[in-house]
């Protein structure tokens, strides 16, 4: 069991109010990710939902039971830090079996969470070091074992990956996602990695200044951001986003066409452009325009192009993908489907 439901959740650092009023629902065994810019939140809601923090006001509940009161060791959670957090003078195994050592859990049912636990993670051949003679991804597989072995309700996450190079990162993600499927826990995870959000999230949900902005699977959030905010947050390279009356559109304030969303051409199409710049990734070409029409627009193709600075090209949209923002920025969402 892992539901979690947050009501009004508040909390303010002397005048400075970070969360202003959080309401979201964590069903039992889902993949929840919280996505924002720098300074959003993102910590402060973590840390109040493990109870390091105290919100201001509002009320946690976790499988129905309110949290407010109860101390952290108490909510059934278990939080994997980036900074791992592990103790440099106990071996690996010690480390993993100290959270139940603590809680006074009986010697062989330490011995048998621990060792599996150190199976699924494939740290059997680390059980007797310690900490400085592991690398960061077996040190964070270290620090999920130790969270693994509480048997929690409810895992959190605070960017765990961003200490390990892009190699380690993939793989520590794909034992992340192995780990979900097989444990079936409720997980809650920051990150600031679009990748990470976009492939581990049952749920992702989108914060800005302290408020949530909107809530979706990703792929909702990329096929119908409710606002401009969501719209730029998803998706890399960013959407574009093209005064309406730019393009004569009535009834928007703000047209949005996502890069790989607009088709180029050498001899004719839409709108005549200038690469300013090209970004050749392999698998994509990244190009950077300027047109008379539109103003600077990224374009992301699949696959290798010959494109390069100084070219005149004809960019096309596709008009079926444009999204329509109102003068709220809120995205209008047309009548027929
Ligand atoms: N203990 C604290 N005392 C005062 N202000 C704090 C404290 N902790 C966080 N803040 C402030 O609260 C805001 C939100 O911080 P938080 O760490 O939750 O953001 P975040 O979205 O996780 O950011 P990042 O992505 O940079 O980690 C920031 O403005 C931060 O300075």
């Amino acid at each position: 069991m892992g539901s979690l439901q947050l009501k009004s959740i508040r909390k303010a650092f002397g005048d400075h109010e970070v969360l202003k009023g959080i309401d979201l629902e964590v069903k039992d065994g889902e993949f929840v990710i919280f996505v924002g810019p720098s300074g959003c939140g993102k910590s402060t809601l973590l840390r109040v939902i493990a109870g390091l923090e105290d919100a201001s006001s509002g009320s946690i509940r976790i499988d129905g039971q309110e949290m407010a009161t109860t101390p952290p060791a108490k909510r059934g959670i278990a939080m994997v830090f980036q900074s791992y957090a592990l103790y440099p003078h106990l071996t690996v195994k010690d480390n993993m079996a100290l959270g139940l050592k603590q809680a006074g859990t009986d010697k062989a049912e330490i011995e048998s969470r621990v060792t599996k636990a150190s199976s699924m993670l494939s740290l059997d051949p680390y059980l007797a070091r310690r900490p400085a003679e592991l690398s960061g991804g077996q040190r964070q597989r270290v620090a999920i074992g130790r969270a693994i072995v509480r048997e929690p309700s409810l895992f959190l996450f605070d960017e765990p990956l961003s200490n390990l190079d892009a190699a380690l990162r993939v793989q520590t993600r794909l034992e992340i996602a192995a780990l979900h499927r097989r444990l079936k826990a409720t997980m809650i995870y920051v990150t600031h990695d679009q990748v990470e959000a976009m492939t581990l999230a049952d749920k992702i949900v989108v914060l800005s200044a302290g408020a949530i902005e909107q809530v979706g699977s990703p792929m909702e959030l990329y096929n119908k951001p409710a606002n401009v905010f969501v719209a730029g947050f998803i998706g890399s390279p960013q959407m574009n986003f093209i005064e309406a009356g730019k393009l004569g559109e009535t009834g928007a304030k703000t047209i949005g066409i996502r890069p790989e969303h607009i088709a180029l051409s050498r001899e004719s199409g839409d709108w005549k452009a200038k690469v300013v710049h090209a970004e050749h990734l392999g698998a994509d070409t990244i190009l950077y325009l300027e047109t008379e029409a539109t103003g600077l627009l990224t374009v992301r193709l699949f696959g290798e192009h010959r494109y390069a600075a100084d070219d005149i090209v004809f960019a096309t949209p596709d008009r079926a993908s444009m999204h329509r923002f109102d003068a709220n920025d809120r995205a209008i969402t047309s009548a027929t489907p």
